[in-house]
């Protein structure tokens, strides 16, 4: 979960430096999506950013709870008002770390809340492993169903893209750099080359 945080740092930092991009609403979800959006968010702090978070649905789990506990050592904000957030000017990009491959539709609250307000933002979303609201393997749902209307313009795939991401049309990038090749050898997909310390590796029209 460090390293996968780490890289969707990485990939938001290489796409939108702080120098334009500096405040940043982390919304993160009740799993371990949602942890690596914690994770992300110490990260960005620490390269720049102003990060604010929004955790609707706390994880009662420890590892939780010393996630939070350094990101309250850094003074990191959390807010319950996204929206406030958004509309006074404070933030200037968007990360989306709701849900990831264990995800189930339909979407209960309060995150039906969450997925309109990524709807109707103008701002530029980074979303982690896939987007959420997104089936793993079918990809956006249906026209006039929520979520059909969420598109990121950053996707962060985790140790590997699932399906959904065929249906993704920005910068896709690939993160997670802690996968060996024999435990891809036996679950059937390649690890990337990694450029020297690099945590992330950005997909090119070849794929790499
Ligand atoms: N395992 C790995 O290789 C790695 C995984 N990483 C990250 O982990 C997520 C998957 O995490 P998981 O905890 O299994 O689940 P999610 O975060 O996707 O969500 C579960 C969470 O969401 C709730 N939920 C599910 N459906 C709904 C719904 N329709 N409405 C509301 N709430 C819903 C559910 O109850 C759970 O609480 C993976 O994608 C990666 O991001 C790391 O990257 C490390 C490697
Ligand atoms: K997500």
């Amino acid at each position: 979960m460090e390293l996968a945080g780490l890289s969707v740092a990485c990939a938001i930092r290489r796409c939108y430096p702080p120098s334009d991009y500096k405040g940043v609403l982390i919304a993160a979800g009740p799993g371990n999506n949602g942890g690596d959006g914690l994770v992300c968010a110490r990260h960005l702090y620490l390269f720049g950013y102003s990060p604010v978070i929004y955790y609707p649905k706390r994880s009662g789990s420890d590892l939780y709870h010393r996630l939070v506990k350094q990101l309250e050592n850094f003074d990191i904000k959390f807010t319950e008002e996204p929206e406030k957030e958004i509309a006074d000017g404070k933030v200037d990009q968007i990360v989306d770390a709701l849900f990831g491959f264990s995800f189930k539709p339909p979407i209960r609250d309060p995150f039906r809340f969450t997925i309109e307000l990524f709807e109707s933002s103008k701002l530029p979303i980074t979303s982690v492993d896939i987007p959420s609201s997104w089936d793993v393997n079918n990809g956006p749902p249906s026209e006039g169903e929520l979520g059909s209307n969420f598109h990121p313009s950053v996707l962060v795939s985790l140790t590997a893209p699932k399906p959904a991401s065929e249906y993704f049309k920005g910068r896709h990038f690939l993160g997670g750099r802690f996968i060996s090749p024999k435990l891809a050898k036996e679950w059937g997909f390649t690890v990337p080359n990694y450029e020297g310390s690099d945590q992330i590796v950005e997909y090119t029209d070849s794929r790499i």
